[in-house]
């Protein structure tokens, strides 16, 4: 997937986020960027360093959305952290390093997924073969059939899951002791030694347990994984995940500039976050469970509404850190019947997907789609303007009592138009104070 055109980065944006065209352009750059980069020869490519990105732009209009969606379509580890988090009391200069640390978590995760799915078949061959063991370890001393033909006889019923419920006895490795530690600001590395030291003396203790065959085909199957991945190559490929293809999404930027509502100290306090940030966007190491990690080619997105500040109040180096400046636009009425029905597993697709599983028969008229967009609308006005995040609440609550009914009533059909709409959400929608708790 690396390897898409910007224009198709776009399109494949296009699928999901109504609208916001800077913003995906944007990122569809910096994403070709990094291949751009990989092309070039050793010396240069050390050169090149990120054009990170900065977009401006009210609450729940797609900033997130867009970069995850990014990241997805390239499969690089992503992680989101409001800035603001490091302005809380007890925080420590080097928390800042913990946006790291958590980054090479996800990667580690989405590797591990993957190496677990490449060996998926093997490992279950294995535990199917550890299973047929158990299953006929007292069968054994029966010699009234041959015994492959009594193992391919079993192989086949519980291929075919006859033997699901069976109870076998097995030897398993105990099951992770769950150790939670509650951390002090800056020792999360500590904290997270302690943890690993208490979990690898749980996995070498093993013991006898009865379970059904069905579970102990999803613990054999994991265990089978787990002995057929290299935990060494599976770091190594981690650092180099996080090290050139890592994202990182600082929301609320604008909330660590001095400007705002704040007393000189909290001020204080914001440039010592964005100094603190300014080594990870600039390009230093951070050590990790899993090794040191360089952050010079991390690709970090900050965003933020700017309401009461400018990106011109971060400090200057920082906003050097940041050349490419992209504005998202509020979303309008008509933008939210497009997001209601456009993108690739809409809202409103969601829904009837999921209550024809009722075997509910659930559509939308065009009147409907537009009154709940226009409705939307108008409490954003009245209330707080949370952009199309307002979708998914207005449709809860306008399909509240549908979801409730189906099950219990047999062949419910459900149009939404117009009227349904006005019926379930109008005395809510225009009465200021219920909608602020319901909508
Ligand atoms: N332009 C859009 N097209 C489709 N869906 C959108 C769009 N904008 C927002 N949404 C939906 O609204 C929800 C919130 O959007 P998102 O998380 O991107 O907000 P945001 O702009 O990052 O806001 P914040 O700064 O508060 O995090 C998501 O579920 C997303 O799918």
């Amino acid at each position: 997937m690396q390897s898409l055109t910007p224009k198709q980065i776009v399109n494949e944006l296009d699928k999901r986020i109504i609208g916001q065209q800077a913003a995906k352009k944007a990122v569809a750059i910096a994403l070709r960027n990094r291949w751009r980069r990989k092309q070039l020869d050793a010396a240069l490519q050390h050169e090149v360093t990120p054009k990170n990105i900065l977009m401006i732009g009210p609450t729940g209009v797609g900033k997130t959305e867009i970069a995850r969606r990014l990241a997805a379509l390239a499969n690089a580890p992503f992680i989101k952290v409001e800035a603001t988090k490091f302005t809380e009391v007890g925080y420590v200069g080097r928390d800042v390093e913990s946006i790291i640390r958590d980054l090479a978590e996800t990667a580690m995760k989405m590797l591990r997924e993957e190496a677990i799915s490449s060996v998926k078949n093997k490992a279950e061959d294995a535990a199917e073969e550890r299973i047929l063991n158990a299953l006929l370890r007292p069968a054994r001393d029966v010699e009234t059939e041959d015994e492959s033909t009594t193992r391919q006889r079993f192989r086949k019923m519980l291929r075919e899951g006859k033997l699901d419920d069976r109870e076998i006895e097995l030897e398993l490795n105990a099951p992770n002791v769950g150790v939670e530690i509650m951390s002090p600001p800056g020792m999360e590395e500590m904290t997270s030694q302690l943890q690993e030291m208490f979990q690898s003396m749980g996995s070498q203790r093993k013991s006898m347990r009865k379970i059904t065959v069905a579970h102990a085909m999803r613990l054999l199957s994991e265990e089978e994984a787990l002995k057929l991945i290299n935990e060494e190559e599976l770091k190594a490929k981690v650092l180099d995940s996080v090290e050139q293809n890592g994202i990182v999404f600082l929301d609320e930027i604008d909330k660590i500039t001095g400007r705002g509502e704040s007393s000189n100290n909290a001020d204080v306090s914001r440039a010592g976050v964005q100094r603190d940030l300014l080594p990870l966007v600039e390009g230093s190491t951070v050590s990790t469970k899993y090794g040191m990690i360089k952050t010079d080619h991390i690709l970090f997105i900050a965003s933020g509404a700017f309401h009461l500040s400018k990106p011109s109040d971060l400090i200057p180096e920082l906003q050097g850190r940041l050349p490419i400046r992209v504005e998202l636009d509020a979303l309008s009425s008509a933008d939210f019947v497009r997001i209601l029905t456009e993108p690739d597993a809409s809202l409103t697709e969601q829904y009837i997907a999921l209550l024809a599983t009722e075997g509910v028969e659930l559509s939308f008229t065009d009147d409907g789609i537009e009154r709940i967009a226009e409705l939307a609308w108008e409490v954003n006005e009245k209330t707080e303007n949370i952009g199309a995040r307002r979708l998914h609440t207005m449709l809860e609550k306008l399909l509240e009592q549908i979801s409730y009914e189906a099950g219990s009533e047999e062949n419910l059909s459900v149009t939404v138009d117009k009227d349904y709409v006005n019926e379930q959400l109008s005395v809510v929608a225009e009465d200021e104070d219920l909608s602020r708790y319901i909508l």
